[in-house]
């Protein structure tokens, strides 16, 4: 490495300082040679973020030269440092001098040139020196090349707005712009270096989308003390899965093809820019206040390669959102996959409530198989999924879309024939679905600004209404029975049941102190507080006291080393996340029949197996899992029961796979109540 001497630009405090420049003699190393380069670094704009180092970086080796082709071609970089919707830009040329001749020649920009994955240590060191941490420009320097970290001080945070199985996400304030934003703030197990190339890969993939339906990073926040990082967005005031828990909330025709039409446009860029999302679901779809709709939370995004071999992980896409494909284990697939979850959601829009909310993946695949139909004999036979001999059912079921969803408008029930088309390629493309008769004949999509302005609703605004009524409730309930002994009968906050019969995993409001992280501005985590997830799944019912786990984390546990991963889940092995109540609004849609005699109308759960959890999970294949350990629930011990499915050896019979499963469910049901 070489020396990056820019102390020159900021004032005495460590202020980037506008009026100043710097024109300095610097080395760096690139490509195992030592550059000796003349750097002039400017700020201009609004740059309070801009931080140089004064440390060196040195390197014994000095002796190496530059060849003279690299010196007529390579003699100037420019990196082009821009952050958030200001535009605010530090730039530095660097032009490179060999044996104390400066050789300024033209510009070219880092970003271009350089691709993904190839940092030269250059690169690094400046990063560092604009401000990155090192743990992140080690790992993932490409992922912020061109960028320049904001600082955590330069935000006033406001309330905490949501959270997911790997963030924490707030309202905040810009101190510069004054403008509103969301501010994710992303939870890493000890700068596992594993957890920031996960982290990388969302920053990546959302560089590369631009697009009014895809959410947009507008910037970074850490600083090269820190050990925090949040991503800055534009704030979102609802997303579809709060719209929809809404009570008055009735979405009409043409506001579903609104919504839906939104979705569709923002995945139609996605997969133009080879970007499967693979996670698309009420809760990942943000509104504003103008009706706009945006795709969010890439991080379970992959980027489609060229390579017709390219294998992917099946363990991917939240379980009622799932298509069959990768219910049965398929590593090779498409954009198809977002276009069944696409599905999902439209029936979903208008029956009122999630059509297919499977407990675990076998439950989910006979929702499907019962509801569109199972796969012909030629799939089975040409698709060679690595499930198919487990997951066959012994008899065909017929595809009962239409008699299901009688009350959809035809052309709703037209388009939803192609996307939860059990075969993946008959599912079309998302321009096909865009130019179907649902969106091209009467009645059409209204405008997003007509859609009715909602107070601020979010899947996890209904969450903390759930936990403040049920505070109420628990508050009510031990005061009449024992009034003197209010603490002692209090539940645990994490584990009390909300209005809806759904178990709520955590305690919202308080669930952590937050304390001052001087480096970045910002609260740090509690002691022990990230492990304290929920998953990604949409809900789950209070019986259903099984193990999930998001896809993001399966696909994590599988390249994480265990101590990562196991470091991550809750500590009682449960991961549970509530959902509110869905209800009906089509009188007619009653498709209880496909939803198991489990889930009840507006109560349905999601449960998902142990197979879901990672590495030690996978080992257990083809069992049921009763663990021994005891897990606390409702302050009572009770006996956690994974399902690692599938949970029936190659041969048996579905039927009775799916009978005895009911069983055990329903006998965890009991427990659990007798417990309560
Ligand atoms: N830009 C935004 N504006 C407002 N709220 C947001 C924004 N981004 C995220 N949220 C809220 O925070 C929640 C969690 O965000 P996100 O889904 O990105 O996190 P995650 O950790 O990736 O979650 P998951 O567990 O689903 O993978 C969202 O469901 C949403 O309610």
């Amino acid at each position: 490495m070489g020396c990056l001497c820019s102390k020159g630009l900021l004032d005495e405090d460590g202020v980037p300082d506008r009026s100043k420049s710097l024109n300095r003699i610097v080395t760096f190393s690139q490509k195992d040679e030592v550059v000796t380069a003349i750097v002039t670094a400017t700020l201009s704009g609004n740059h309070s973020s801009a931080r140089f180092s004064s440390k060196r970086y040195e390197n014994s080796d000095t002796s190496s030269s530059v060849s003279s082709e690299e010196e007529e071609d390579s003699t100037a970089v420019q990196s082009t440092g821009h952050v958030g919707a200001h535009n605010r830009r530090a730039t530095v040329d660097v032009g490179a001098q060999k044996n104390g001749s400066s050789v300024m020649g033209s510009s070219r920009n880092i970003e271009g040139d350089l691709g993904i994955g190839s940092v030269p240590n250059g690169l690094a060191g400046e990063q560092v020196a604009a401000g990155w941490p090192s743990w992140l420009t080690d790992v993932a320097g490409e992922a912020i090349n061109g960028w320049l970290p904001r600082r955590g001080d330069s935000f006033e945070k406001l309330d905490k707005i949501g959270e997911g199985t790997y963030s924490h996400v707030f309202r905040a304030r810009d101190l510069e712009t004054g403008k509103i934003v969301a501010l994710k703030k992303v939870r890493f197990v000890n700068m596992d270096p594993e957890s920031v190339c996960f982290m990388a890969r969302e920053i990546r993939i959302l560089r590369r989308l631009d697009h009014p339906n895809v959410i947009k990073l507008e910037g970074i926040i850490t600083s090269r003390m820190s050990c925090n990082l949040y991503l800055i967005f534009e704030y979102m005031e609802h997303d579809l899965a709060g719209l929809a828990a809404r009570s008055s909330v009735r979405f009409t025709e043409p506001q579903v093809k609104c919504y839906v039409k939104q979705l569709l446009e923002g995945l139609d860029h996605c997969h133009s820019r080879g970007v499967l999302h693979r996670d698309i679901k009420g809760s990942n779809l943000l509104i504003n206040n103008s009706g706009i709709l945006r795709i969010a939370d890439f991080g379970l995004a992959t980027l489609l390669t060229v390579d017709p071999n390219q294998q992917l992980t099946s363990r991917v896409v939240t379980l009622w959102y799932r298509p069959p494909e990768l219910l049965l284990g398929a590593t090779e697939y498409g954009a198809a996959v977002d276009l069944w979850s696409s599905g999902c959601i439209l029936a979903e829009l208008f029956a009122g409530r999630p059509i297919m909310p499977g407990r675990t993946e076998v439950e989910q695949l006979h929702k499907i198989f019962k509801l569109c139909g199972s796969p012909s004999e030629e799939y089975w036979e040409k698709s060679k999924l690595p499930h198919a001999t487990i997951f066959k059912p012994q008899h065909q079921y017929r595809c009962c879309l239409t008699e299901t969803f009688k009350d959809f408008p035809p052309t709703a029930l037209s388009l939803l024939d192609h996307l939860l088309a059990i075969e993946p390629e008959k599912r079309g493309t998302v321009a096909s679905a865009l130019q179907s008769k649902f969106f091209t004949t009467m009645p059409f999509a209204c405008d997003p600004s007509s859609l009715p302005k909602y107070p601020p609703s979010k899947e996890y605004d209904a969450k903390l209404q759930d936990e403040a009524r049920r505070q109420r409730a628990a508050a009510r309930a031990s005061e009449s029975v024992r009034p003197h002994n209010r603490v002692s009968r209090a539940m645990p906050a994490q584990e009390r049941q909300n209005s809806h019969g759904y178990l709520n995993t955590k305690s919202i409001g308080k669930k952590y102190e937050e304390q001052d992280d001087a480096a970045s501005g910002f609260p740090m985590e509690p002691p022990g507080g990230p492990s304290q997830n929920v998953s990604s799944h949409p809900g789950i019912h209070p019986n259903a006291l099984v193990s999930t786990l998001s896809g993001r984390k399966q696909e994590q546990a599988r390249h994480a080393p265990s101590r990562t991963y196991s470091s991550m889940r809750v500590p009682n092995g449960l991961q549970l996340r509530p959902q509110t109540s869905y209800r009906p609004h089509l009188g007619g849609a009653d498709f209880s029949d496909i939803s198991g005699s489990f889930a009840t109308r507006g109560n349905a759960g999601s449960q998902q197996n142990q197979l879901d959890g990672g590495r030690h999970a996978e080992h257990k294949k083809n069992d049921i899992v009763i663990a021994k350990e005891p897990a606390q629930v409702y302050g009572h011990p009770i006996r956690r029961i994974h399902y690692s499915g599938p949970l029936m050896p190659p041969g048996g019979n579905m039927e009775d796979m799916l009978k005895e499963h009911e069983k055990q469910i329903q006998q965890a049901v009991r427990k659990s109540r007798k417990n309560f």
